[in-house]
């Protein structure tokens, strides 16, 4: 195996691994399911919203015409003939000073054209008195004034929000059609690591990767399949991944890709005559992060260090997962913020911090969220955001201008965008 390998800038190696990203086609599922899936059809409306000319409140449903004249000193009185609650409607057709009671909801009855609301009248005997003219269409929410039937409403590729589940009942969309989601099998590797529930032994620590990377791709909202823990043995190892690569379209394995006695990984995509996309890649921390590729199944090598794993995921796993289910915006958003707290050490590398965003004065700040090394952990629990110092830059101070990448957002953008 080659120790020597060449670094490639970030945005190179993440276009590299883009177009190699095979989608996976559609498959329906239950409304009830598709939160977080990407559309894979336009979603049309098969009806007007509003479906029906209704009332917006709950009062008295008039024709205006009978209110004209109507003033403080020259109250009309309204006599009351039916009651519209929500969910019926009337063909009674009203005369001269009549009004139906009528609720928030309920559709207009043909013959009144305009509401009064409760608190803009004074009850008599048998209805009540108003101190105004009214207008047609006060109160009433017009059929179709909020789109049409065969208005497009969301476009295919765009992410399932609480809204879009919305719009999917309100008409009539029981299953819907999406993109398919990659399986993603996680191992993490490394004969020093415990499970979470173990006692603590010399040398030893706890495998944190393989959680972290289950609830990265659960915050994309992927259920990952999490496979046990490997120790750094060959045999083992490619036993393992070889079985996965049946179960699996996507294989993230955490720790072992760099040039150690013990990293297997680079040994093991070569057994296995997987492509490497790249190896190596200018950027701290993550820079032995690695992707290979095989028969169109991707096998992210995401460095042991849990910041570099963290990174890593991000930066590379997360938009190909995202293209894979073909969204139209794969990419986390990168935002302008201001820079809250010196940042002394130069960029020869593109450099990616986890930080804190907040929010003062309207203004977006962004600072370190701690200790700032590859192998740190606490860091990333305390982070909501990643500052993106591009490489070639000296250090940057408290109130300077830097972008930040907004990982805690559902919402994409449609390219990388780091300098
Ligand atoms: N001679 C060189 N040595 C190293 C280089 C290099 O270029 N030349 N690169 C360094 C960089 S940068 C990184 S990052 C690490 C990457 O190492 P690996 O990806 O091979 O990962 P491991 O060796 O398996 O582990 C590294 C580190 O992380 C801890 N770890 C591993 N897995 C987990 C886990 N699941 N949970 C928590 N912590 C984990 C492990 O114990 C090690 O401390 O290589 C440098 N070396
Ligand atoms: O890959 Mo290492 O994380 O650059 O420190
Ligand atoms: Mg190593």
């Amino acid at each position: 195996m080659t120790l020597n390998r060449t670094p490639v800038h970030v945005n190179d190696a993440v276009a590299k691994l883009m177009e190699r990203v095979t989608e996976l086609g559609t498959e329906t599922v239950s409304y009830k399911e598709s939160y977080g899936r990407v559309l894979a059809k336009d979603l049309t409306a098969t009806s007007d919203v509003p479906l029906f000319t209704k009332s917006a409140m709950d009062g008295f449903a008039i024709h205006s015409q009978s209110s004209q004249g109507a003033s403080g000193d020259n109250r009309v009185p309204f006599k009351v003939v039916e009651e519209v609650p929500a969910g019926s409607s009337s063909d009674y057709v009203l005369k001269e000073n009549e009004a139906f009671r009528i609720m928030t909801g309920a559709e207009i009855p043909e013959s009144a054209d305009t509401v009064v609301m409760f608190e803009q009248t004074k009850e008599t005997e048998d209805g009540f008195t108003i101190r105004r003219a009214f207008t047609p269409g006060e109160n009433i929410a017009q059929k179709g004034e909020e789109c049409k039937v065969g208005d497009i409403i969301v476009e295919k590729g765009t992410v399932i929000n609480p809204g879009t589940v919305a719009t999917l009942a309100t008409f009539g969309y029981s299953e819907v059609e999406v993109f398919k989601q990659p399986a993603v099998g996680v191992l993490s590797t490394g004969t020093e690591l415990l499970e979470v529930e173990d006692e603590l032994e010399r040398g030893k620590i706890r495998n944190s990767n393989t959680p972290m990377v289950m609830s990265q791709l659960k915050r994309m909202g992927i259920e990952g399949k999490h496979y046990k823990l490997e120790t750094d043995d060959f045999d083992t190892l490619y036993t393992r991944i070889k079985a996965m690569l049946d179960e699996v379209d996507v294989i993230i394995t955490t720790g072992g890709v760099s040039v150690g006695d013990y990293d297997l990984l680079p040994k093991i995509y070569d057994e296995l005559g997987a492509e490497v996309l790249f190896n190596k890649v200018a950027m701290r921390p993550g820079s032995v992060t690695t992707v290979s590729i095989l028969n169109d199944k991707l096998l992210f090598g995401l460095s042991g260090n849990p910041s570099a794993c963290y990174s890593g995921f991000e930066l590379f796993a997360r938009p190909a997962l995202n293209l894979m289910q073909s969204a139209a915006l794969p990419f986390a958003p990168l935002i302008d913020a201001v820079l809250d707290e010196d940042h002394s050490k130069a960029n020869p590398f593109s450099r990616f911090i986890r930080a804190e965003l907040f929010f003062k004065e309207g203004k977006i700040y962004a600072r370190p969220s701690g200790f700032n090394k590859s192998n740190a952990v606490t860091s990333i629990a305390r982070s909501n955001g990643v500052i993106v110092l591009p490489g070639g830059t000296r250090g940057f101070v408290k109130g300077d201008a830097v972008k930040v990448m907004m990982t805690d957002v559902t919402t994409g953008a449609d390219n990388f965008g780091v300098e």
